[in-house]
């Protein structure tokens, strides 16, 4: 049996070795075992090169609902089985230094599929993805315990980042004041309203520096004036040579924050180029 040592083991297995899964993407320079069939302009630096990717979902369809002639059709295979759906079917682009990229699309198009795929939570069918250094999903909702008060959940928080508990110290004032959460940092944060509990989250997240970040619809939370500041806050990181991917349905996010957009529909990118025209091309199919 593995003996804990501390508290910190449980959330930060950067802590304790053994816990460690196996890495997905390492720090070393991008070295791809075949070529990328994708063109790269050599005169920027690439940061994620996705090169002809698939991505296939196994599906258990339990088929009709069982009614009164249930126990015969329970022996009926045919109403039920696995299904396959194929998510993305062959998308292929190069995200370099210092961009930032939308990607719109209709509910169920793939968007955030791709977004998985990138930060190497969901595993490609075919097709290949190369990143320069880890890509990071902002968001730390899943390492933070509602019971708990918010400045307890944001030494939680940080420390699923990978900080440490001096640097989460040193964090802590600039996350709380970012959150405008001075008066109730002590309370619970299920007593915190579901734009109270966003705006945390966001502040904990985006206080690291991210060299590649991927936001997923975290915009369309908290009022439109923390949307605002979140917008800067995103384009500050972007400044600090980060690359970012934002995922929105809100396409005046998409042109304030973003210099080039990815339209992905059915799971086939129809259009890859600069933001305005992207959304607008966009808006005139969906017109
Ligand atoms: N875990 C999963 N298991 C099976 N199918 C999935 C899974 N996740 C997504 N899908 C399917 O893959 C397709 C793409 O879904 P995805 O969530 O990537 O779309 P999206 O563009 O992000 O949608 P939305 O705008 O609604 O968030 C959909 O047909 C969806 O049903």
């Amino acid at each position: 049996m593995v003996e804990l040592t501390s508290f910190d083991d449980l959330i930060n297995p950067r802590l304790h070795a053994k816990f460690e899964p196996a890495p997905v993407f390492d720090d070393s320079p991008m070295v791809a075992s075949e070529s990328p069939k994708v063109a790269i302009d050599g005169d920027r630096v690439p940061v994620v090169i996705v090169d002809d990717l698939h991505v296939k979902y196994q599906v258990y369809s339990s088929g009709k609902s069982l009614g009164g002639a249930g126990a015969k059709r329970l022996l009926q295979a045919s109403t039920r089985g696995i299904r396959e759906v194929h998510a993305i079917k062959g998308i292929s682009f190069v995200a370099y230094e210092n961009e930032s990229i939308g990607v719109i699309g209709s509910n169920g198009s793939g968007k955030s599929t791709l977004m998985r795929t990138i930060t190497g939570l969901t595993t490609p069918a075919s097709g290949s993805v190369y990143a320069s250094s880890r890509p990071n999903m902002l968001g730390v909702g899943a390492a933070l315990i509602a019971d708990l008060s918010g400045d307890k959940n944001i030494v939680l928080g940080g420390l699923a980042l990978g900080y440490n508990r001096q640097e989460i110290s040193a964090m802590r004032e600039d996350i709380i004041k970012f959150a405008e959460l001075e008066e109730f940092i002590d309370l619970p944060m299920r007593t915190y309203s579901s734009g109270m509990s966003a705006r945390l989250k966001f502040a904990i997240a985006a206080s690291k520096q991210h060299d590649i970040l991927i936001v997923d619809e975290a915009l369309a939370v908290g009022d439109a004036r923390f949307r605002k500041r979140s917008e800067a806050r995103i384009r500050e990181i972007r400044e600090n040579a980060g690359t970012i991917f934002l995922v929105s349905h809100s396409m005046n996010s998409i042109i304030d924050t973003c210099n080039r957009a990815l339209w992905i529909e059915k799971g086939v990118l129809i259009m890859d180029g600069d933001a305005k025209t992207v959304v607008n091309a966009y808006k005139a199919k969906k017109k």
